[in-house]
């Protein structure tokens, strides 16, 4: 069966330490899933440390795993240098999870759209109103416009613009997978919402393909049509996402429902 992306028996162990003092860690345990070719938005959960990002490193080519293999479209990804590092980023995008991070205080943001429209773009380079037509379209997918965030610098921007920017220059390469770890934990509570949303619309408008990396169960639940619950760099549950937080069968899953929500009928303090 085709399918977008595929991890089979994937291990990543790190080391740790120098001669004298060597630790192995290994961050995730033989984890396999994959995305079929139809859109989806699969949600990865776990407490911190269960290996989410180096899964997420891994699907990007920022890490290769210790054993196992990891296949985009077909092909083992494997990435030896900037050409190859172009091409896969063209297909797959990260969304990282402070936008303030993303991107330099001293430059302009519309600056960094019309580079990646300069840098991605199949054949002539865009010229000046090509690239500011390319930026336009792809703000205008995130509920912006260029004239909005033109000139500006990332301070001028709230934390939920900067990160719309970001994805926004995520979606200038047209590439078929998303991979958004902990993208709005560093959003105000009340734009988390609206930054999942704009998740679903970009499944449905663009056909495009999210692995959203979180601890936020409500979101996930919101958001996901597949979730998988790592822990301690393993899968120990996955499937439809209603489905598995309506009724978690593993302990664990278990555990992280009910800390959501004693925390949502805690008193207010
Ligand atoms: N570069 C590294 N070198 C050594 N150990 C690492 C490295 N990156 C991650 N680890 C370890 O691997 C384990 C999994 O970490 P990882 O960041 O993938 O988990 P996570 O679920 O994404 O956590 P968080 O939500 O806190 O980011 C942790 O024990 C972490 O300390």
């Amino acid at each position: 069966m085709s399918a977008l992306l595929r991890l089979s028996h994937v291990t990543k162990v790190y080391r740790q330490g120098g001669l004298l003092g060597r630790r192995l860690i290994t961050a995730v345990k033989d984890v396999s899933f994959e995305l079929g070719e139809e859109p989806e938005i699969l949600s990865i959960v776990g407490e911190s440390g269960s290996g989410k990002s180096t899964v997420a490193a891994m699907i990007l080519g920022q890490t290769v795993p210790t054993e196992g293999e990891l296949q985009f479209a077909g092909k083992t990804v494997a990435i030896h240098n900037r050409a190859e590092r172009t091409a896969f980023m063209k297909e797959v995008q990260p969304v990282l999870q402070n936008p303030f991070e993303a991107f330099n205080p001293l430059k302009r943001v519309d600056r960094y759209l019309f580079e990646t429209a300069r840098n991605f773009s199949a054949g002539k380079r865009p010229d000046r109103q090509q690239a500011e037509r390319m930026a336009d379209a792809a703000l205008v997918h995130v509920g912006l416009t260029l004239e909005e965030v033109k000139g500006r610098f990332p301070h001028e921007l709230s934390g939920g613009q900067l990160q719309r920017v970001a994805i926004a220059r995520a979606l200038i390469p047209q590439p078929r997978l998303l991979v958004a770890d902990e993208p709005v934990s560093m959003v105000d509570a009340s734009l988390r919402m609206a930054i999942v949303n704009l998740f679903g619309r970009l499944k449905n408008e663009l056909g495009l393909s999210i692995i959203y990396i979180t601890h936020d169960l409500a979101t996930a639940y919101y958001v996901s049509d597949n979730i998988i619950i790592m822990r301690k760099g393993e899968i120990v549950e996955r499937g439809r996402a209603r489905a598995v937080l309506d009724d978690p069968q593993h302990p664990y899953s278990r555990a992280l429902k009910d800390a959501v929500l004693a925390a949502d009928f805690s008193p207010a303090t």
